[in-house]
């Protein structure tokens, strides 16, 4: 072993593991690869989910814009076409099947922990400065690919539960997370104390939006009565590439 400096992102992550581990062992999550987390909170955690993915796709586009060169502009641009597709379909699914009408969303609060987040992403939205930017979207996909590569190989055959799980760690997510990695590896040095303090605010939030997806479930969400749950396990479509 060479005692070389460790990546930025690795040390920002140490520096951050014990709120950082509580989210890649949350409930939530253990609730998700069982297929178990209940459709109230499953319900109101995608309802808030849906309001952080809005300013989600808003920081994406800051990123495009504060990028310091044109490949990575490019990069990031072909990412926001990304979540602007397969991720979106997989809401409007959801709400469908889980009951969570239009209405029912809209009487829906922010709760604490997304009040929170959509704050931190306006406040780095208008900083347009791409190392504060990216330590967000860093920790938003980088801690979502964490849980998700400790999956076990057979997921719920809820494709609610299932998809989740799925949609953060194929391939393309992972080239993503590397992507936002090198990127805030390279500016983040830079600019060590504005993306130090993005990065451990938006690490205490993802693990405060998993707390409050149990602290205030979606009590009136109902399962479309469009016939039974299927049952059992599915073995899960490894997307491996070639
Ligand atoms: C709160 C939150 N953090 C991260 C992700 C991953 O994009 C998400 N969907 N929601």
């Amino acid at each position: 072993m060479t005692d070389t400096q460790p990546r930025f992102t690795d040390a920002l992550r140490h520096a951050h593991a014990e709120t950082w581990d509580a989210v890649v062992r949350h409930r939530f999550v253990r609730e998700l690869f069982a297929g178990s987390v209940p459709d109230t909170v499953m319900a109101g955690y995608l309802v808030q989910d849906y309001r952080f993915f809005d300013d989600f796709i808003r920081l994406l586009g800051a990123a495009i814009c504060a990028a310091d060169s044109t490949d990575a502009r490019i990069t990031l641009a072909r990412v926001a076409g990304e979540v602007a597709g397969d991720e979106n379909t997989y809401f409007l699914r959801c709400f469908e099947a889980l009951g969570a009408d239009e209405p029912l969303r809209a009487e829906t609060p922010d709760s604490p922990a997304t009040a929170g987040f959509l704050a931190l992403m306006r406040e780095a939205v208008a900083s347009q400065n791409y190392a504060a930017i990216l330590a967000v979207l860093v920790v938003a996909e980088w801690s979502y690919l964490s849980w998700a590569r400790t999956a076990p190989a057979t997921l719920p055959q809820d494709f609610v539960h299932a998809e989740w799980v799925d949609l953060h760690d194929g391939p393309e997510f992972r080239e993503r997370v590397a992507f936002l990695r090198a990127e805030l590896d390279r500016v983040g040095p830079g600019e060590e104390s504005v993306a130090a303090d993005f990065f451990g605010r938006a690490i205490a939030l993802e693990r405060d939006f998993f707390d409050d997806a149990y602290a205030h479930p979606l009590t009136a969400a109902r399962r479309a009565a469009s016939g039974p749950e299927p049952s059992g396990t599915v073995r899960r479509p490894r997307r491996l590439r070639a």
